[in-house]
């Protein structure tokens, strides 16, 4: 275990045990005129990992965008660690303990391995920081003073996730961590977050690999042209949404 400690949940003091992490409640939102999300809503247990899918376009990246306040929903609300956070700007939310690991790599390219470490102590002993950072991922021990820039794909996605542990949140919402990677890298990432979790954080995952997905998931949301078509646990995910709303085998693969 590289990954021990509790987490606190936050600033401030911890919401009861019973109240979700987040709550996002009948939400609306979109982009201009074009509306993505309608009537959306999705609760994420404390101490739960949540996986979020449906196919492309959905709208699973705008309802991320939304939770941790990139994007201001038209209807509905937002409740972190029992706080309505509706209005709260986005370092507001991070403060409170949402931590957001959005598509692509989350890193500052032109700053070293350490620098983008040390980005995400505000909370952490720097020294230890490091330490922990190179317990989970020995990789990135030897490339501290290298820009991330010149990381692999993999690394930099790993350098990224660090953020799940470094920023002690109370949930993290991890978008698309896998894309575009090997997959003895995505299973590196998976045990960190697998830590992650053990450690009391919650989780709310898009993935693209839906079977991956439901094997680290608690619950599941499928979400189909803006709207929750399946929200239950992983087993009870039907054929008939596996076929038409994730295009995958149920039993095999994706
Ligand atoms: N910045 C934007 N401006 C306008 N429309 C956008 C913007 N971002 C996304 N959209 C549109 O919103 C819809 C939902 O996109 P979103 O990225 O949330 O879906 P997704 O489920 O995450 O898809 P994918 O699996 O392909 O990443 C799409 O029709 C997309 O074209």
């Amino acid at each position: 275990m590289t990954v021990t400690e509790t987490r606190p949940g936050g600033e401030g003091a911890a919401a009861a045990p019973a109240t979700p992490v987040l709550e996002v409640r009948g939400l609306d939102a979109g982009y201009g005129s074009s509306a993505v999300l309608h009537d959306v809503s999705l609760t994420v247990p404390r101490g739960s990992v949540v996986a979020l899918l449906g196919p492309n376009g959905a709208g699973k990246t705008t309802l991320l965008r939304v939770a941790s306040g990139l994007l201001r929903p038209t209807r509905g609300e937002v409740i972190l660690d029992g706080r309505d956070v509706t209005r709260a700007r986005p370092y507001q939310r991070a403060r409170g303990g949402l931590c957001h690991i959005p598509e692509g790599r989350g890193v500052y390219p032109s700053l070293t391995v350490r620098e983008n470490l040390v980005l995400h102590t505000w909370k952490r002993n720097v020294d230890d920081a490091l330490e922990r950072a190179v317990a989970n991922f020995p990789i990135l021990g030897s490339k501290l003073s290298q820009p991330a820039g010149e990381l692999s794909g993999g690394q930099q996605q790993m350098l990224a996730v660090m953020r799940a542990y470094l920023d002690e949140p109370s949930v993290v919402l991890v978008d698309e961590v896998s894309m575009g990677l090997a997959p003895v890298i995505v299973d590196q990432i998976y045990e960190f977050l697998d830590r992650i979790r053990q450690a009391g954080t919650s989780l709310l995952l898009v993935e693209q690999y839906v079977h991956r997905a439901l094997a680290a998931a608690d619950r599941v949301c499928v979400l189909t042209k803006g709207r929750i078509v399946f929200d239950g646990r992983p087993e009870d995910v039907a054929e008939e949404v596996f076929e038409h709303y994730l295009g995958v085998d149920p039993n095999h693969g994706g």
